[in-house]
């Protein structure tokens, strides 16, 4: 079957365009795609499928996607569905752009988060409103090396970012961050992040259903609402070990922009052989 590679700030999917609905994908090929040495490589995949065949119900949150022609059907690397992923998107509006699916610079693209917009930039550059940011509270992780404190917050998906004093570097990520059932019954996305300079982040993240990735967009928002003093309205440059993000928080909501690139198409045979 066709796939295209393609990523945002080095968080990079495997692209599989199904515009009619018929592909059965199930987490094992999923793994199997997203497996750096036996599959094609990446921290997920983005289906490529119309919402009228997408075969799930949309309710709640989701229900705005419905009025989109394009849904991106989220999976992590190990399979799970995810609601929402910032870099993912920019990337899936690149991919419709230059597959002639979509001829619009300005639209809508539907994820399990929500219908959201986006805004190709003439510089390449996707802008995406990310929707609603919620602040949930405080909460806690342990890292290989330690406790982690920091504050809960829903971008779509579940987050908990955390501020640290030394440089994110220095923060050991090697294990996947154990979290307390009662405040991430669903799992979370765990930041690092310091502010380095006024208005300047640096942050890394071990994501749920994958692992360390070079970059997460829904963590930047999720970090750069936990920097902001009171939750108000903010601008942030979000350094991660891929490349740099611009946030801005306004009135409770957030625009994401970075860059989003395709960098190869081609045939997968299915199913792989591990
Ligand atoms: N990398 C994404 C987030 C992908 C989903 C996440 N791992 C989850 O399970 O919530 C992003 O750029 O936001």
């Amino acid at each position: 079957m066709r796939f295209a590679k393609g990523h945002g700030t080095e968080n990079d999917f495997v692209i599989l365009p199904d515009p009619d609905g018929e592909l059965d994908l199930d987490a094992a090929t999923v793994a199997a795609l997203c497996d750096r040495r036996a599959g094609i490589g990446g921290d997920g995949v983005l289906r490529v499928v119309r919402t009228k065949v997408l075969g799930e119900p949309l309710e709640g949150e989701a229900a705005s996607a419905l009025r989109c022609e394009w849904f991106m059907d989220y999976r992590n690397a190990d399979g799970s569905v995810a609601e929402m992923c910032g870099n993912g998107v920019r990337v899936f509006t690149r991919y419709l752009r230059e597959a002639g699916l979509v001829g619009d610079t300005v639209f809508e693209v539907g994820t399990r988060a929500g219908a959201r917009r986006v805004t190709v930039e003439e510089d390449g550059d996707v802008t995406v409103d990310m929707g609603p940011v919620r602040v949930l509270g405080s909460g806690s992780a342990e890292l290989a090396d330690g406790t982690v404190r920091g504050v809960r917050i829903s971008v779509g998906n579940p987050h908990l970012a955390c501020r640290v004093a030394r440089p994110v570097a220095e923060v050991d990520l090697g294990r996947a961050p154990v979290l307390r059932d009662e405040e991430f019954p669903e799992g979370a996305n765990v930041e690092v992040f310091r502010e380095v300079a006024p208005g300047v982040l640096e942050m890394r993240v071990y994501e749920r259903g994958a692992a360390e990735t070079r970059s997460c967009g829904t963590g930047i928002v999720a970090a750069a609402a936990a920097a902001t003093p009171g939750g108000g309205d903010a601008e942030w440059t979000v350094r991660v070990p891929g490349g740099v993000c611009a946030v801005a928080l306004e009135g409770g909501s957030a625009r994401l922009r970075g860059p989003a690139v395709i960098v190869a198409e081609g045939d997968v045979r299915l199913p792989l052989v591990r």
